[in-house]
């Protein structure tokens, strides 16, 4: 009989209710990317904050053309023309620079001649008033609203944050996260050890949390030996524990009860998942526990769909979830059972093609894979060509 499964939409609510919110502070905007913004970002000041030539030429009226104009001066970039400029004059003005006093666009040097102090227009000229000036307030005014709360701050937000007038943000504290491997059959990557199975679980989850956050506490592997698990556990300082392996119900899966015997508690066990059902969660002290599978498929699949947005929920973000995209099948596709499925599979122009086996244990497969093909359960078989949802993952 098969035990109760929790749907994966479920478990990611009752994973994310464990947390508990992270202090916040303030750090330098090169020390905030990739985090998220704890306070929504306003503009402490407006862009352009004066008008500005977008091009290198002559700043002049739009009404004295043909010309020819009076030389008078310069604006460069920094540098404002302090005076004013009067009919059939010009400044010389360059890109970035403050359109002086009395002028309204900008003639571009490709389109004049100068002749000592005097420019002539050589080509179309400006169309109209404006013409290849930045007004003003055109990227935002002071007050704006720039950026939500609960965003991710990307290179480009960063880069808004600071023209925006800021020069720290206030963000989640930075959050630490324990990896433990489990098993006796394990040894560290290298071995040839007959009977030893190099660890991989620690070292890939490690390597997908690079772009979060976070600081890592390898644990290393802990082998399938009660007391020595528990002492383990009951030692662990961190905001996050991960384990991978021994969740299942053989007599060697040790994580649950010794989580127990540490004095930690489980909120759940078992997902309606393929690969990772026998994920589980709970807390332990003030950590966060998430226990995920051994097969190394099952653990990073488990890791992308639970403890990545674990951390970014942690983090303050909005959303958290990792966000799914449309494709078509490339192939057709059987009916799926009552368990969520995520294939491993190959997104190549537009159309997915998910390997043909899909056993957790195979790592060849899923480093060849840049995507998850997501299967609700009970989906209907596919066709080529029907459209489906799948999670990048390269
Ligand atoms: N009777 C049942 N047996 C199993 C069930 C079940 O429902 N009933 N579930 C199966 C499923 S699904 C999975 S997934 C696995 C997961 O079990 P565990 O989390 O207990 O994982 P282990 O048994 O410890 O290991 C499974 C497999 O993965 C290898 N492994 C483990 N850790 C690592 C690591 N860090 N690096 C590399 N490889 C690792 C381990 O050697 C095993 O081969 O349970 C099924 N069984
Ligand atoms: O859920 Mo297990 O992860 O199917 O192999």
């Amino acid at each position: 009989m098969h035990p109760t499964l929790l749907p994966v939409a479920e478990a990611q609510t009752r994973l994310f209710a464990l947390a508990r919110p992270l202090s916040t502070e303030t750090v330098p905007l090169a020390g905030a990317a990739g985090r998220w913004t704890a306070e929504a970002v306003d503009a402490n000041r407006t862009q352009p904050d004066s008008d500005l030539s977008a091009m290198d030429g002559y700043a002049i009226r739009h009404a004295d053309l043909p010309g020819p104009f009076a030389l008078i001066g310069e604006s460069a970039a920094g540098h404002a023309f302090s005076g004013t400029v009067g009919l059939g004059q010009t400044t010389r003005i360059f890109t970035g620079a403050a359109m002086p006093g009395g002028t309204d666009c900008v003639l571009v040097q490709e389109d004049a001649e100068r002749q000592d102090l005097t420019i002539r227009l050589s080509g179309e000229g400006p169309p109209r008033v404006g013409s290849n000036v930045r007004p003003r307030g055109l990227d935002f005014s002071t007050g704006d609203a720039l950026i939500e709360k609960g965003q991710r701050l990307t290179p480009a937000g960063l880069a808004l944050a600071a023209i925006a007038g800021h020069a720290t943000l206030p963000v989640a504290r930075r959050l630490t996260v324990a990896i433990a491997a489990t098993g006796d059959e394990l040894a560290p990557p290298g071995t040839q050890d007959p009977g030893k199975l190099p660890e991989t679980n620690g070292l890939m989850i490690a390597a997908m949390l690079r772009d979060l956050p976070v600081e890592i506490v390898d644990l290393g592997i802990i082998p399938d030996d009660l007391p020595t698990m528990t002492a383990a556990f009951a030692a662990v300082r961190a905001d996050i524990l991960v384990t991978t392996g021994g969740a299942s119900v053989g007599d060697h899966d040790l994580v649950r009860p010794a989580l127990s015997a540490a004095g930690g508690s489980i909120d759940f066990w078992r997902i309606a998942l393929r690969p990772g059902k026998p994920m589980m969660a709970g807390r332990l002290g003030d950590a966060v526990v998430l226990g995920l599978p051994g097969n190394p498929v099952s653990a990073f699949v488990t890791a992308h769909l639970f403890l990545r947005p674990l951390i970014a929920a942690m983090s303050g973000a909005t959303d958290p979830l990792p966000r799914p995209f449309p494709a078509r099948l490339g192939e057709p596709i059987r009916a799926n059972d009552h368990r969520q499925d995520y294939l491993r599979a190959e997104l190549r122009d537009g159309l997915v093609f998910a390997s043909t086996v899909q056993d957790s244990s195979m790592l060849r497969t899923l480093a060849r894979a840049n995507c998850l093909l997501v299967r609700d359960p009970h989906a209907a078989a596919g066709q080529i060509g029907d459209a489906v949802e799948i999670l990048p993952i390269a």
